[in-house]
């Protein structure tokens, strides 16, 4: 063993259940081993129960949106249970506790949404009518806004539960995220993957954030090695454009900032809930200005929806 926060006992690393929460756990104990020459048994994955494990049969958005698969988690970092927290930034608040900080994110996955359907190969040969499952906000507003014509239903759970729905023929088509089949092992699921162009993902789809306690310097330099900067650039801009906009967790909001060698494209877009109305905006410019090209970015699309537009949500 070369070097650890604490040499007397293992790290302790907490994240959710789900098997896609493991297998992102089990991949930051592979990098942290690879690049400090750990074994196993230096970590200890603490699995903990979030709200939004608890509760599968409402969507998210009855609940209370963001913080539902993170606030228990937080706690025990905060408390001291666990040394740090693995996390689908996907699904994390802007706004950490304070006292915890995320700046450790592992090389990004592929962005985009899957298309996933027993029948059809993508959403343009979708006949009239067709029925879509999709609980995401993000992707059922954008659906409504190319195809008006389909029908949507609400669709939750895992991927296993999602597939039987297909297959008992509640809906002929759903969405995954790209990253979450791939790190499953089962990027075969997705009858294709979705053009950004076509369908703008959610902010920071694909990336898996490191949170730990502020103060915590070991950990501090334990994560640092394995923290990968371009994902870093891409995921502060993102986030930057998405603390601006937060009026409400109503809101369908999608956003992806690429590198494309020393400057940054940022794309964002808002949509009312019926899809009906859309706002599309894009920034270019040195990667190093990425937050306040967020900023920036959000604040065009709002001022173009109007104010009341993340309110009505
Ligand atoms: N909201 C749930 C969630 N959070 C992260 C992922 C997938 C993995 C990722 O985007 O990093 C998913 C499921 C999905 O959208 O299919």
């Amino acid at each position: 063993m070369t070097w650890m926060p604490d040499p007397s006992r293992p790290l302790r690393i907490g994240t959710r259940g789900s098997a896609l929460a493991l297998a992102q756990a089990h991949e930051t104990r592979q990098r942290l081993m690879a690049v400090h020459g750990l074994t196993q048994d230096a970590f200890e994955i603490v699995v903990i129960k979030t709200t939004g494990d608890r509760i599968t049969d409402r969507p998210l958005k009855e609940i209370g949106g963001k913080g539902l698969f993170t606030r228990e988690i937080e706690d025990a970092l905060s408390g001291g249970a666990i040394d740090i927290a693995v996390h689908s930034m996907k699904d994390m608040p802007t706004l950490q506790p304070e006292g915890l900080v995320i700046d450790c994110l592992l090389p990004r996955e592929d962005v985009r949404d899957a298309f996933i359907s027993e029948r059809f190969g993508a959403i343009d040969e979708l006949p009239q009518g067709t029925v879509v499952g999709s609980s995401s906000l993000r992707r059922r507003a954008q659906l409504a806004h190319r195809r008006p014509d389909l029908r949507l239903v609400e669709f939750r759970g895992n991927v296993q539960t999602r597939l039987t729905k297909l297959a008992d023929g509640v809906a002929d088509a759903t969405f995954l995220a790209m990253a979450g089949l791939s790190r499953l092992g089962l990027p075969e699921i997705a009858r294709g993957a979705i053009s950004p162009d076509e369908m703008l993902p959610a902010v920071a789809q694909g990336a898996i954030g490191i949170e730990r306690r502020k103060e915590d310097d070991g950990v501090a330099r334990l994560l640092a090695p394995i923290d990968d900067g371009a994902t870093s650039l891409r995921i502060q801009a993102e986030r930057a454009y998405l603390a601006r906009l937060d009026g409400s967790c109503q809101t369908p909001i999608a956003g992806l900032a690429e590198l494309e060698g020393e400057r940054l494209r940022l794309r964002g877009e808002i949509l009312s809930p019926d899809g009906r109305l859309s706002f599309c905006g894009e920034r270019h410019g040195p990667a190093s200005d990425g937050e306040a090209m967020g900023r920036d970015l959000a604040e065009e699309l709002l001022g173009r929806a109007g104010s009341d537009f993340l309110a009505a949500g």
